[in-house]
């Protein structure tokens, strides 16, 4: 779990101000200014190609993966500066859980995927990772439907399920925050109920901040909403608000569709 710090402010996870990424020459996130809270869906949306993904992947600091990547700024997790270079990345790893557009289970078993992470940890005892598998799938609302073939291949379950597996994963290494890079788009319309449904679930206990490319999503299930466009961010507000009464004609103009 997070400690508190100094700076750390109440009920905020991440304090991003002046942040700036550079991909070689191209400038790909500029001055962005946001502050998540917890305990929050916060949606990210924007056209192609405007950063969201880049912006999500600097707040795991899973993007200075790429060559060639050049980052400027403040990025505050729970008060405390990620770029410092004292900070310690892979503590940070474990509390921030990743779900990606496409599922990606392990080719392993569907027990094995949820207890990777707690073993890598060290818990080694098997009543412990059961305890954990069970929770980690009922979490994830995936529980009965894989109770009785948990020794199964991951792979033999619909794309929605492996999903689903994927966050069990996720929430086996209890993290702090969820990011998401558009969980849902590979999905039927009835897999992508679930995920929506089980992130309004997961919000009473984790921070939850979400790519997505499909606007009635975001209006349905976040709080707030982050509009992005050329690597700016034009509207940050509840996203009641920004639906209904954006403040920028840019963003009228994306959620009305006549761009992007
Ligand atoms: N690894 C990379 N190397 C160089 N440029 C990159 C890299 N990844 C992204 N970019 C560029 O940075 C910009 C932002 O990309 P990003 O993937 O963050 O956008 P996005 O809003 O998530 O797009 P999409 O909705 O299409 O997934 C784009 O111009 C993209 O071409």
């Amino acid at each position: 779990m997070p400690t508190a710090e100094s700076g750390e402010a109440k009920g905020v996870v991440y304090e991003t101000k002046d942040l700036n990424l550079w991909y070689g020459e191209h400038h790909a996130l500029k001055h962005i200014h946001l502050t998540i809270y917890e305990n929050k869906v916060t949606a990210i949306i924007g056209p192609s190609g405007c950063g969201k993904s880049t912006y999500i992947k600097t707040l795991n600091r899973m993007v200075e993966l790429v060559p060639n990547v050049r980052i400027a700024g403040h990025l505050a997790y729970r008060g405390r500066n990620i770029f410092d270079p004292s900070y310690p990345v892979e503590q940070l790893r474990t509390q921030i859980g990743m779900v990606f557009q496409k599922p990606n289970p392990f080719p392993k078993s569907i027990y094995d995927n949820i207890a990777y992470g707690p073993r890598i940890h060290g818990i080694r005892n098997k009543k412990v990772l059961d305890e954990i598998v069970e929770k980690s799938l009922r979490g994830a609302a995936l529980w009965d439907e894989v109770k009785d073939r948990l020794r199964d291949h991951a792979y033999g379950l619909s794309g929605g399920q492996q999903q689903r597996l994927c966050i069990a994963r996720c929430l086996a290494i209890e993290p702090d925050v969820i990011l998401m890079d558009e969980p849902t788009s590979a999905l039927d319309p009835i897999s992508t109920l679930k995920i929506e449904e089980l992130i309004q679930e997961l919000k009473k206990q984790y921070s939850i901040i979400i790519v997505t490319h499909n606007m009635q999503q975001a209006a349905r299930i976040s709080d707030k909403t982050a509009f992005f466009l050329n690597g700016e961010v034009i509207e940050y507000a509840e996203t009641n608000k920004l639906f209904s009464n954006p403040a920028d004609r840019r963003t009228e103009d994306y959620i009305t569709g006549r761009f992007g």
